[in-house]
């Protein structure tokens, strides 16, 4: 028998106006369960936005929101509490509740509670009053009440907002484990170095409209490589290469030729002017370059 992905999230002709402002225009996509997909954009394009409407948090204009075959707006939403846990902007986090607490408005399961305790690190804390919660501890208690009971989707805005080093490695890991046993995550952040290293997918927004929606995998084969290249005598071969019509820039102690050049003739221009070569690597653009790129294509 064929096996067909089931999909997660479907979001069709979806539109969205505050007053006269236009903040959605017709947002498609739709993908399928156990991925990782990153929502970015610049600001104000409308990610947090489709975040709400994907959870019935807000009215739209036009369009449908289906998640796991189910209708989600703001009237219905049986789907959402049932299936989708999420942290959208801050956390709603009442002060004089314990981090614990709050986990039990969540769930009825205590041994959920521990997972997810133990997994953020937040034994330390955990019965505290929140108010005595710093900036990153409130976001970890945010995540926590999203991931607590292994919901099927997980929807997180900007999850890695104030926290430290070892807790965005920690989160990382967790999202990536928690993945690859069937939970589906839709992740917006503007950390692309980071998103990149977990994310299957990439849907680009821009001005209310999906730019782009690709596989990492499809980015990555349409990403340019650009040669390092690192001499003796860099200020010169700089000029030379310049002057030969190469599109080079100078960072740090190399040198950077821009895509894919023919290497014979480029080596034999730096050798031409008697610098010697001390070191050469390919190196392919990041994610960051490659969506900036798109999105500088996408406004031509
Ligand atoms: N309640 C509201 N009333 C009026 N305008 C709003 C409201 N909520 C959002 N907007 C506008 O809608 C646009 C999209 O906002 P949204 O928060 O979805 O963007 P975003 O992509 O999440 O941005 P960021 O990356 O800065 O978080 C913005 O121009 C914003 O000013």
């Amino acid at each position: 028998m064929e096996h067909v992905q089931e999909k997660i999230v479907q979001v069709t002709g979806l539109r969205k106006t505050f007053g006269r402002r236009v903040v959605l225009r017709e947002v498609n996509f739709e993908f399928s369960a156990g991925k990782i997909i990153g929502l970015v954009g610049p600001n104000g394009a409308g990610k947090t936005t489709i975040m709400k409407a994907l959870l019935g948090l807000i009215s739209t204009d036009a369009g449908d929101v289906q998640i796991l075959g189910q209708p989600v707006s703001v009237n219905t939403h049986t789907v959402v509490t049932q299936e989708v846990g999420a942290l959208i902007e801050r956390p709603a986090i009442y002060p004089f509740l314990s981090g614990w607490q709050h986990l039990q408005v969540m769930t009825t399961s205590t041994t959920q509670m521990a997972w997810v305790v133990k997994a953020l690190q937040m034994e330390d804390y955990i019965h505290y009053p929140a108010k005595r919660y710093s900036l990153g501890m409130k976001q970890k208690l945010g995540i926590a009440m999203a991931l607590v009971d292994h919901p099927r989707l997980v929807i997180l805005d900007e999850p890695m907002n104030g926290l430290d080093p070892q807790s965005v490695k920690r989160l990382r890991h967790l999202i990536v484990q928690l993945a690859q046993t069937g939970t589906t995550f839709l992740i917006s952040s503007h950390i692309l170095s980071e998103l990149a290293k977990i994310i299957d997918m990439v849907i680009l927004i821009d001005q209310g409209q999906v730019l782009l929606q690709r596989t990492m995998t499809q980015l990555q084969a349409s990403a340019h490589h650009s040669l390092v290249i690192r001499t003796t005598e860099n200020p010169r071969a700089l000029r030379v290469l310049l002057h030969a019509g190469y599109s080079v820039t100078r960072r740090h102690d190399d040198l950077i030729v821009a895509k894919s050049v023919a290497l014979t003739p480029l080596l034999r221009t730096i050798l031409g002017a008697h610098i010697q070569i001390l070191n050469m690597d390919q190196q392919q653009e990041d994610l960051e370059t490659v969506l900036l790129g798109l999105l500088a294509e996408g406004k031509r």
